[in-house]
C-alpha cells in the first residue's frame, strides 16, 4: 500500500490532548454527535453536488451506520456522503480540523464547561475518547483514489491509499482504555437518542434504525394535525398530561428559528424555575436548558427550539446579552401573544378551559414584560359571578360563555370536556363598563371562594358582580400589579368592607335608653364586647340590606384591605403562611332577627343575689357562637377552637331544648 504522506500536523500547541481532555472532561460523549453531524453534512453535500450536476453517479438514500466492537474497543461511524480525496484530507483534517480545534482550546480553555453546546470542536473531539483515529474515505469525484488516514493523537499522521470501494467515509475510533463504554451498544443507542434522535438521516446500528428521524418542528404547520403535535409531545415527555396549547415557530428572517412551544398543565410539583425546553441546532440536540434564550416567564413552557443562529460557543453569561438571542426572545414572546389572541378570538371555549394555567404565564409575563402586557392585556380574563344564573339555567351540556362584545349577548359553545361546565369569564374592561353606574372604577373581588363564599353570596344577592382573583399569582403579585397600573381603579376584596350599596340606612340610631342616652347599636356593641372580651376585635354594627333578613348572616368578619395586604406582604417576605389576623372587624348585622332576639334576651336578664343571671350567661354564649360562626366562614378552626365550639354548641342546644 502506497504511503501518500507522513508528516506533522501543523499545530502550535505541542500536545493539546491533555488540555482538551481536562477542560472538556464532563462532556466526552459529544464526540459522537460531532462525528454523526459531519457524516450528515457529507450526505447533504453529495446531494448538492449532484443537483449542481457535479456528480453523475446515483445519490443513495443518506445513511449513517455505526458499528461497535466491545472486545476490540472500537467504534466506527460510516456515512455514504461526499467522501474526501487525499488533498481534502490534508486540507480539511490536517489543517482545518486541527487548527480549529487548537483555536477552540486556546480560546475556551478556561470556560469550556460554561459553553452551551460545545459545537465547533468537530472531528477533533474524537481524540477525547480515542487513542487512535482512522479515516477511510472515497470521494465522489470521478477517478478519485480511496485514502486511509490514521493518527494516534500525537501531531504525527499517516496517509496511505485504501481499498475502499464505496463513496463515503468511515471514521474508526480505537477507544482509550477508560472510554470502553462507547463500544457498548446500549450506551451508543442512548447517546444517539439524546443527541441525534431528530437528525433527518437514518442512523443504523446492528441493522436497526435507532433514531426517530422525523423532526416535526421543521415541517410546515399546515401539514401537521393536532394529533401530530400531541404525539410529538408524548414522545418528548412520556406519561405527562396532554399540553393545553402550543405555538409553532418558524421563521428564516432576520434569524433562522424553528420550534414548537407547548403550554403544559401547571402542576404543583412542576418546578417553574427550571426550564424543560430542549435546544437544538439543525436538529442536533444541544442542551436541555434554554434559560438564557427564552424570557423567564415562559420558563415552564416545554418543547423544542432549533436555531443555528444561537451562538453556542460563547459562555452562558455572554449569551444572555447577545443581540440575536435577545431578538429571538422577543420574537418568541410576540408569537405567544399572537397565538393567545387568535385562540381568544377564534376558540373561546378552548381559551377559557386552558386559562387557569395559561393565565399564570400571561399574568407573570405582564408583570415582567411591558411589551407583552400591551399585547395581551385585552384578553386577560377573570372568572365572574356575572351571568352565573344564566349558566345554571342553560341546558347541559351547553354552557354559556360571554362573548367578546361586552354587552349582554351570550354565545353557546359545546363543552368539550363535558364534565365540569366552564364558568363565565370577563375582561376587566367589560366588568368596569358593565358596572359603571353601580360602582364606577371599583372592583369587588374574591381571593378564596371557600372562605369568602358568604360574602360573595351577599354581593351576588344584591346584584353586585364579583371577580375571582384567586390564584397564587393573583393574590401575591397580580392584584398589587393591577393596582399600580390602574391607579384610577379601586380593588376591594369582598371581605374587606361592606360596600355602601349593601347596607341600609341604619334604623337603629334612635336612643332606646333615655337614662344613658344609648342607641340600639350602642347596646348591641356592648353586649358583644362584653361577651367576646377581645379588645383586638373591632365590633361594628350595620344593617345588611336584604329581601330576606334570615338569608343574610347575623355577623361577618371583615379584614380591612390595607391592613390585610400589609400582613400578607410581611408573611410573604418571611416566607410564612399568613395566620388569621387577631385584629379584625366583627360586623354585627343589626337587621338580623337573631340580633334583635339577643337584645330582648339581654333586657330580660335578671341578676340574682350572687350576681349571676341565667339569661346573661346564655346571651354571652350566643354572642360567642355568632362570632365563631362568622369566623368559621373565613378560616378553619384549630383543635382548641373547634373543641370550644362543639362544647358550646351542645350547651346551646341543651338550653334551647329545656325551654
Ligand atoms: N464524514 C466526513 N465526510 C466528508 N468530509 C468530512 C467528514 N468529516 C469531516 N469532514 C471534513 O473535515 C472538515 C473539518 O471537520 P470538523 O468537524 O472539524 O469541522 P466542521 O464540520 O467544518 O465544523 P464543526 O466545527 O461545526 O464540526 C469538514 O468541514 C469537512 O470538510
Amino acid at each position: 500500500m502506497a504511503v501518500l504522506e507522513k508528516g506533522n500536523i501543523t499545530i502550535h500547541t505541542e500536545n493539546i490532548f491533555p488540555i482538551i481532555k481536562k477542560s472538556l472532561y464532563t462532556d466526552h460523549e459529544i464526540f459522537l454527535r460531532e462525528l454523526i453531524s459531519n457524516g450528515v453534512d457529507a450526505t447533504s453535500k453529495l446531494k448538492m453536488a449532484s443537483l449542481a450536476g457535479e456528480s453523475t453517479g446515483e445519490v443513495p438514500e443518506p445513511k449513517i451506520t455505526i458499528a461497535v466492537d466491545s472486545t476490540k474497543k472500537t467504534l466506527s461511524v460510516t456515512d455514504n456522503g461526499i467522501g474526501m480525496t487525499a488533498d481534502e484530507v490534508k486540507k480539511y483534517i490536517n489543517q482545518v480540523a486541527f487548527s480549529s480545534a487548537e483555536d477552540f482550546i486556546t480560546k475556551y480553555e478556561k470556560s469550556a464547561s460554561d459553553l452551551i453546546g460545545h459545537f465547533g470542536l468537530g472531528f477533533y473531539s474524537a481524540f477525547m475518547v480515542a487513542k487512535q483515529v482512522e479515516i477511510d474515505t472515497l470521494s465522489y469525484k470521478e477517478g478519485a483514489t480511496a485514502v486511509h488516514w490514521s493518527c494516534d493523537g500525537s501531531p504525527e499522521f499517516e496517509l496511505i491509499e485504501s481499498e475502499r470501494k464505496a463513496v463515503g467515509t468511515t471514521i474508526t475510533l480505537h477507544l482509550q482504555d477508560e472510554e470502553g463504554e462507547y463500544a457498548e451498544i446500549p450506551r451508543v443507542k442512548q447517546l444517539v437518542k439524546t443527541y441525534c434522535d431528530f437528525i433527518p438521516v437514518k442512523i443504523v446500528l446492528d441493522g436497526e434504525q435507532i433514531n426517530r428521524q422525523r423532526a416535526i418542528w421543521k415541517e410546515s404547520p399546515q401539514s401537521l394535525t393536532d394529533e401530530d403535535y400531541l404525539e410529538f409531545y408524548r414522545y418528548l415527555y412520556p406519561f405527562q398530561e396532554a399540553p393545553l396549547l402550543w405555538v409553532h415557530l418558524n421563521t428564516d428572517y432576520p434569524f433562522l428559528l424553528n420550534g414548537i412551544l407547548y403550554f403544559p398543565k401547571l402542576k404543583p410539583d412542576v418546578d417553574v424555575t427550571k426550564g424543560q425546553m430542549k435546544l437544538f441546532c439543525n436538529q442536533v440536540f444541544v442542551s436541555d436548558s434554554c434559560e438564557e434564550i427564552i424570557p423567564d416567564f415562559l420558563m415552564p413552557l416545554r418543547g423544542v427550539l432549533d436555531s443555528p443562529d444561537i451562538p453556542l460557543n460563547v459562555s452562558r453569561s455572554a449569551l444572555t446579552s447577545d443581540r440575536t438571542v435577545k431578538r429571538i426572545a422577543d420574537f418568541i414572546t410576540k408569537k405567544i401573544g399572537a397565538k393567545l389572541k387568535s385562540i381568544y378570538n377564534e376558540d373561546r371555549s378552548k381559551y377559557i378551559s386552558s386559562w387557569a394555567d395559561v393565565g399564570t404565564f400571561v399574568k407573570y409575563g405582564c408583570i415582567k414584560d411591558e411589551k407583552f402586557r400591551k399585547q395581551v392585556e385585552d384578553f386577560i380574563i377573570y372568572r365572574t359571578t356575572y351571568g352565573e344564573d344564566a349558566k345554571a339555567e342553560a341546558e347541559a351540556p351547553k354552557v354559556e360563555i360571554q362573548t367578546d362584545s361586552g354587552d349582554d349577548a351570550w354565545e353557546s359553545v359545546d363543552d368539550k370536556e363535558n364534565t365540569t361546565p366552564s364558568e363565565p369569564y370577563t375582561t376587566l374592561q367589560e366588568y368596569l363598563d358593565r358596572n359603571k353606574e353601580k360602582h364606577e372604577n371599583k372592583v369587588f373581588y374574591c381571593s378564596d371562594p371557600s372562605t369568602q363564599g358568604t360574602y360573595v353570596e351577599l354581593y351576588k344577592n344584591q346584584g353586585l358582580e364579583v371577580l375571582f382573583l384567586d390564584s397564587f399569582i393573583d393574590t401575591n403579585y397580580f392584584v398589587p400589579f393591577l393596582e399600580r397600573e390602574k391607579t384610577d381603579v379601586q380593588f376591594s376584596r369582598v371581605d374587606s368592607e361592606l360596600d355602601d350599596t349593601l347596607v341600609e340606612e341604619d334604623k337603629a340610631q334612635e336612643i332606646v335608653d333615655p337614662a344613658t342616652n344609648k342607641t340600639r347599636n350602642d347596646i348591641i356593641k356592648e353586649i358583644f364586647e362584653k361577651a367576646l372580651d377581645k379588645p383586638q376585635v373591632n365590633i361594628k354594627t350595620q344593617a345588611i340590606k336584604s329581601n330576606d333578613a334570615q338569608g343574610t348572616p347575623p355577623a361577618m368578619v371583615l379584614l380591612p384591605e390595607a391592613m390585610r395586604r400589609l400582613q400578607e406582604m410581611t408573611a410573604l417576605m418571611q416566607e410564612k403562611t399568613m395566620d388569621f389576623p387577631d385584629n379584625h372587624i366583627l360586623l354585627i348585622n343589626t337587621s338580623h332577627p337573631l340580633i334583635q332576639n339577643i337584645i330582648d334576651l339581654n333586657k330580660g336578664s335578671i341578676v340574682d343575689a350572687s350576681g349571676n343571671s341565667s339569661n346573661a350567661e346564655f346571651v354571652n354564649m350566643m354572642c360567642l357562637h355568632i362570632y365563631d360562626l362568622a369566623l368559621m366562614a373565613q378560616k378553619a378552626f384549630d383543635a382548641e377552637g373547634m373543641k370550644a365550639f362543639v362544647e358550646r354548641s351542645n350547651k346551646v342546644l341543651t338550653q334551647l331544648t329545656q325551654k
